[in-house]
């Protein structure tokens, strides 16, 4: 067969529960928040399960946990984002393996990028905090474009700032398999982040729980892609 494109093929991941362990921090922001105005904390798994909609959804969820009138919600909101913003990183961090495979991945010449449902602003801050900006050549967030994911428009539109054919993109919700989906993109799930299905029930070309075997996956992905 003839060989498609042997260009190294371009790879998107998502960012919370995927690259980073973000939930410690949006937990202790959410109760912030809801200290804020008077209401009880909620515990982390409750807040895990809110996670993967963007910011917006997740303060719809615990406004609806707790009773508290859809009123409130644009109130709620913006301390959510204050209170967000003024610590997103005091407990976050990589999760094991991502520098090291990052690193790979990108010496070998694919170009990554990133498409999240979380705002763009944390986004690159929590990105440039942690040392992890210099890695991606495009950041979508959950308000870069009118829709997010599982809209495939976000995804399409961070693959098409790479100078690359479409390898994979890497997530671990239901929502980024729904999105690589609806993008026809091939999906590896990242099985350790905040997906609430079994691995079984997301549609998934590679699932995986240690960024050590990601490089060799990406390399599987990118031989099939060039016999094709
Ligand atoms: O902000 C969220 O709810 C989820 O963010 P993610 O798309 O990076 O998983
Ligand atoms: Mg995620």
């Amino acid at each position: 067969m003839p060989v498609h494109d042997a260009r190294p093929g371009g790879i998107v991941f998502d960012l919370d529960g995927t690259l980073i362990d973000s939930a410690p921090d949006i937990h202790a922001a959410v109760n912030r928040m809801l200290a804020g105005i008077g209401a009880a904390p909620l515990d982390m798994p409750t807040v895990v399960s809110f996670i993967g909609h963007g910011l917006p959804h997740l303060v719809g969820l615990v406004r609806a946990h707790h009773g508290i009138d859809a009123g409130e919600q644009p109130r709620m909101l913006a301390a959510m984002m204050t209170q967000y913003a003024a610590h997103p990183v005091a407990l976050t961090r990589p999760y094991p393996g991502v520098v090291a495979a990052l690193t790979r991945l990108q010496a070998a010449g694919h170009p990554l990028g990133l498409c999240t449902n979380k705002p763009v602003a944390a986004t690159h801050a929590i990105l440039d905090a942690l040392d992890l900006s210099r890695f991606f050549a495009a950041v979508i967030g959950g308000d870069s474009l009118p829709v997010r994911k599982p809209d495939p428009a976000p995804l399409h539109a961070a693959f098409a700032a790479l100078p690359a054919a479409r390898l994979v993109y890497v997530g671990d919700s239901e929502v980024d398999a729904q999105t690589s989906h609806a993008a026809q993109v091939p999906f590896a799930l990242f099985t350790r982040g905040y997906r609430k299905s079994p691995v079984a029930d997301l549609a998934h070309v590679v699932a995986f729980d240690d960024f050590a075997d990601l490089p060799a996956h990406v390399a599987d992905l990118q031989h099939a892609l060039t016999q094709c």
